[in-house]
C-alpha cells in the first residue's frame, strides 16, 4: 500500500493510501486514522463504511470520528464505497455503479469483474491492514451510514464472533422489500438469484442473530426513511429479542450534519465493547 497523504490528527495520524485489489480488479483507496497508541502496539480497529455517492473521503473529513478515536485510541478504516476509474462500469443513477458497490459481490454483467466490495471490505482490506498496519484483529466493531450501514449490519451478523459490536446511521434495513434498495441489488446479483438472509439485515438478523451489542440512529426527518425502513428493523430486534438500541433522533436528516452530532456516542458504543 502506497501513502498517497498522511496528516497529523488528535495526536495520531490520519492517512489515505492507495493499493493494488486483486479482489476488485483496480486500484482502491482507503482513509486510515491511527491513534498515537499505535506506536507501540496493534490497536482496536473501528470500521466505517460510507453511503451512497461516498469515497473514502467523505465520512473522514466530515463525522468527526477522529477525535473520539483518539479518546478511545482506536484506528478508523474509511474504504471507498464502490471499485471506480477508467473501465470500470458504471450507471447514471447515483444508487448504481460508482459510489454505490452495496456491499455485494456482483455475479452479473457488466459489475461481476471488479464491484466486489462483500470480499473486498470483509476478505481483502483486512488482511491487507492485519499484514501492514497496527491494528488488532481480534479487536474489531463495525458502524455504517445509510448503504453503509446496511454493509457494516450485513457483514457483522455473517460473521460471527470477528465483530464484538455493531453500529449504524440511517441504515437500509429491509433492501428485500425497498423498490429503490432493490433495484441495485438486483442489478449487481440478478433478481431471482439474491441471498436475502446475507444482504438484508431483517433478514439475517432472524436468520444468523448477533451475539454483540447493536446500536441504531435515525434521524426522523431523514427524506429516505420509507426506503430506510427502520420500523422493519425494530420489528426484527424486538422478534429475535436482540437487546439492540434503536433511537429515533428528533428533527434529523440523513447528511453528515445528523452523523457528526451522534459519531461520539457511536466511537464510545464500540469502545465500550472493544475493551470488555
Ligand atoms: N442524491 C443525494 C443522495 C445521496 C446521499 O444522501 N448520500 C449520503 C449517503 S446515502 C452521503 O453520505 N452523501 C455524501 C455526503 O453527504 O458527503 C446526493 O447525491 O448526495
Amino acid at each position: 500500500m502506497q501513502a498517497v497523504s498522511e496528516n497529523k490528527c488528535f495526536g495520531g495520524v490520519q492517512g489515505v493510501y492507495t493499493h493494488a485489489s486483486d479482489v476488485c480488479g483496480c486500484d482502491m483507496t482507503f482513509g486510515l486514522f491511527l491513534p498515537a497508541e499505535a506506536a507501540d502496539g496493534p490497536v482496536p480497529v473501528l470500521w466505517y463504511l460510507s453511503g451512497l455517492t461516498c469515497t473514502h473521503e467523505n465520512a473522514m473529513t466530515k463525522a468527526g470520528a477522529q477525535q473520539w478515536a483518539a479518546e478511545q485510541g482506536i484506528a478508523l478504516v474509511f474504504p471507498d464505497t464502490s471499485p471506480r476509474g477508467e473501465g470500470i462500469a458504471d450507471d447514471d443513477s447515483y444508487n448504481l455503479g460508482t459510489g454505490a458497490g452495496f456491499y455485494v459481490n456482483a455475479t452479473q454483467d457488466p459489475w461481476a469483474a471488479n464491484y466486489r466490495m462483500w470480499d473486498y471490505v470483509a476478505e481483502e482490506l483486512p488482511r491487507l491492514l492485519v499484514n501492514n498496519v497496527a491494528i488488532d484483529e481480534d479487536r474489531q466493531a463495525i458502524c455504517g451510514h445509510s448503504m453503509g450501514g446496511h454493509g457494516a449490519l450485513t457483514i457483522a451478523m455473517a460473521y460471527p464472533g470477528r465483530f464484538a459490536s455493531v453500529s449504524a446511521l440511517a441504515p437500509i434495513t429491509h433492501p428485500s422489500t425497498s423498490d429503490w434498495a432493490k433495484k441495485p441489488i438486483h442489478a449487481y446479483l440478478g433478481e431471482g438469484n439474491v441471498d436475502w438472509t446475507r444482504h438484508d439485515a431483517c433478514l439475517s438478523l432472524r436468520a444468523n442473530g448477533f451475539a454483540g451489542p447493536m446500536l441504531i440512529d435515525q434521524g426522523t426527518k431523514d427524506p429516505f426513511i420509507d426506503s430506510l425502513m427502520p420500523e422493519a428493523l425494530a420489528a426484527a430486534i424486538t422478534e429475535t429479542r436482540h437487546p439492540g438500541t434503536l433511537r429515533m433522533q428528533a428533527g434529523y436528516d440523513h447528511s453528515y450534519f445528523f452523523v457528526s452530532s451522534f459519531i461520539e456516542d457511536h466511537v464510545a458504543f464500540h469502545a465500550e465493547a472493544l475493551y470488555a
